[in-house]
């Protein structure tokens, strides 16, 4: 069946290209819906990656945060009309001690392979996750960030040593304000501190027991664990702050992408013998588990819902790219398109 997709062929530049489609046995067929841009979607939209990333990369369709309608399943497993969370991450192996997601042979839709700006998903039926009726659906577009922060989340439970006490994230934006809702959830009794860069950001936090603006946090804090959330070039004072502030045996998450190599205070990391550990991306039992938490609560969901940013029905490539553009003039929340192309 032939499928329009929709690719970034070079940065700012998106072409349909016509594709012709085969049903896999174990495939389904959705219409994407709605769909939120990462970070990751605008270094490849604007051109930040190296140029011999983006020449491997491109052309590749955008988007690996997206909901969408069944319109096909020959096994009659979904029903036509279900909505259902994309899953961006595509194993081809299972492995008895790597998870899914960190596996060389997995592909990550738009990430060298095509993401969701299609006009009809071919997806693995083990890559659609049912979303609740009553779930908010430009929130469920976000899913998958959610699914992410489930991910940072579930590692940081297996690593940390048994000291609970507090937990501090550094990063005022979209991940760092997702994995603090989910904190409240998953660490119940554990403080929450926040640690941004704008007063304005950390003002949506009203659920932490502090936030911190990060040049005027006290000498004397201390923390038992710690989430990293903010990329790019803040990332390297962040885990210095952390390390600085971290109780030694403490367990750090990084989850901030960064095109240059960071600089850590190793001397530190030995002598308080810290854990630094990488998480990126997340699995299908991290949506599983997101969609869980969120559905034993709708406070949850509601503060979830204060991370709608803008919203915009897209009918035509220029939309797309006005879109995109909308997005990096925004400072607070998600970005998603209501799919009409
Ligand atoms: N590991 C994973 O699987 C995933 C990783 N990411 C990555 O996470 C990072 C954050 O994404 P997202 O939340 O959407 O980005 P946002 O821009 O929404 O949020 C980052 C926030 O952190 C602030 N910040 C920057 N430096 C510091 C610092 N040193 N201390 C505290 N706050 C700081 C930024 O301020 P300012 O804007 O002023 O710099 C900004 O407000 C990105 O690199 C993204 O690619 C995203 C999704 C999944
Ligand atoms: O956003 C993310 C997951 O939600 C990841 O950071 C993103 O997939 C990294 O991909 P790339 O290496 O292509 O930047
Ligand atoms: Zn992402």
């Amino acid at each position: 069946m032939l499928n329009q997709v929709y690719r970034l062929v070079s940065p700012r530049q998106i072409e349909t290209q016509t594709v012709n489609e085969n049903l896999g046995t174990d495939d389904i067929i959705v219409r994407p819906t709605y769909l939120s841009v990462c970070h990751a979607d605008q270094r490849y939209f604007t051109g930040q990656r190296p140029p011999q990333v983006l020449s491997k990369k491109l052309p590749m369709a955008l988007i690996h945060e997206a909901i969408g309608t069944v319109v096909r399943d020959p096994q009659g497993i979904f029903k036509v009309g279900d909505t259902v969370a994309m899953i961006p991450d595509t194993p081809f192996e299972k492995d008895p001690i790597i998870r899914e997601n960190y596996l060389p042979t997995t592909k990550f839709r738009s990430s060298g392979y095509d993401g969701f700006m299609q006009e009809y998903v071919y997806l693995r039926r083990d890559r659609a996750v049912k979303v609740p009726d009553d779930f908010n659906l430009e929130m469920s577009a976000f899913l998958e960030m959610v699914s992410v922060g489930v991910r940072a989340l579930m590692q940081l439970k297996e690593t940390m040593d048994a000291d609970d006490q507090s937990l501090g994230i550094w990063g005022d934006g979209n991940l760092g304000y997702i994995t603090a809702v989910l904190a409240k959830s998953i660490f119940p009794d554990t403080k929450l501190y926040i640690f941004g860069r704008h007063q304005e950001k950390l003002a949506y936090f009203s659920f932490a027991d502090e936030t911190y603006v990060v040049d005027s946090i006290p000498d004397d804090l201390t923390i038992s664990q710690a989430i990293e959330c903010t990329g790019g070039a803040g990332s390297a004072i962040a885990i210095d702050q952390i390390i600085n502030h971290i109780k030694p045996m403490g367990t750090a998450i990084l989850m901030g992408v960064t095109e240059e190599p960071v600089d850590i205070n190793t001397r530190d990391v030995l002598a308080k013998g810290l854990i630094l550990q990488g998480t990126s991306r997340s699995g299908r039992e991290d949506f599983e588990k997101a969609i869980e938490i969120l559905s034993a609560s709708p406070e949850a969901q509601s503060y979830l819902q204060n991370l709608i940013g803008i919203t915009k029905t897209v009918t035509t490539i220029p939309e797309i790219i006005d879109f995109f553009d909308m997005d990096l003039a925004n400072s607070w929340g998600k970005a998603v398109m209501h799919w009409k192309v």
